[in-house]
């Protein structure tokens, strides 16, 4: 993925202020930065959810705003805060989302099959999504982000309250992934999670790229935690205001 000169004002914010990232395909991506940094806006443009004021994003050479049919199919997009169809059960969701890619009836039964055991799911596969839990919510999405094989999977916080046996597994399956040839982007506060699982970084602030590269020549001897706070800053030192204080 190439994205070129990316810009999102929000009135008089500048969300993104001109970013400039390749991806390699094949990569482990790791997206960084601190709360609003412009992380989810990015990936909301890079993936054609969100419209850019300036810039440009190509995925395997598609343009994601000039070929918007072409680029979804490449891509598959596990982002913050977007609305499932709550109502469907688990099955029906997987299900659902893998006829509007196209895929025959029976391509479909057996990937919703596979990836509902593969994330816990079988036994909620008959209930209503609206009643999983955050976690199960998470799981289901990511589901429905695999189940047309993209090339390049895009995933907004993919752990967050996912448990840590359903988190090891997944992990596997997005190793497995990359080692075929797939590319992943992801973005996370975990930095002990990217450090472990991604090969490339790039850490964001203020909607400006701070530092990219291999996590070995983003991190320069140090941990990702020491130098992300290095780059980013913003670290309070007083031990919090003195009502708060307990003796
Ligand atoms: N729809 C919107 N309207 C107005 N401002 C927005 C909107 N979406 C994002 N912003 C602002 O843009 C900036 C970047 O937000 P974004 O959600 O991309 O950050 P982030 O890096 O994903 O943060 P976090 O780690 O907290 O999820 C923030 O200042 C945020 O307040």
């Amino acid at each position: 993925m190439d994205i070129t000169g990316l810009v999102k004002r929000f009135g008089e914010k500048v969300a993104v202020a001109g970013l400039d990232l390749r991806v390699p395909a094949g990569s482990f991506y790791g997206l960084v930065g601190p709360n609003g940094a412009g992380k989810t806006t990015t990936l909301s443009m890079a993936t054609g959810l969100l419209r850019p004021d300036a810039g440009t994003v190509h995925i395997h050479g598609v343009d994601v705003w000039a070929q918007p049919v072409e680029a979804k199919k490449l891509i598959g997009n596990l982002a913050d805060g977007v609305r499932l169809f709550d109502r469907l059960t688990g099955e029906q969701l997987v299900t659902y989302t893998g006829m509007m890619f196209g895929l025959t009836r029976d391509e479909v039964a057996t990937r919703t099959a596979d990836l509902l055991r593969i994330m816990d799911l079988t036994e909620a596969a008959g209930t209503p999504v609206v009643d999983y839990s955050a976690g199960m919510t998470k799981k289901v999405a990511l589901a429905c982000a695999l189940v047309h094989a993209p090339r390049l999977l895009v995933l907004d916080e993919p752990f967050e309250s996912v448990d840590p046996v359903s988190a090891a597994n997944i992990e596997d399956i997005l190793r497995g992934y990359t080692a075929s040839g797939g590319t992943v982007i992801v973005s996370s506060h975990s930095m002990d999670l990217v450090q472990r699982m991604c090969d490339h970084v790039a850490v964001i602030a203020q909607g400006r790229l701070l530092a990219s590269g291999t996590i070995d020549e983003v991190r320069a001897g140090k941990t990702l935690q020491d130098r992300f706070v290095e780059l980013v800053g913003g670290r309070h030192h007083a031990e919090g205001p003195q009502w708060l204080r307990q003796s």
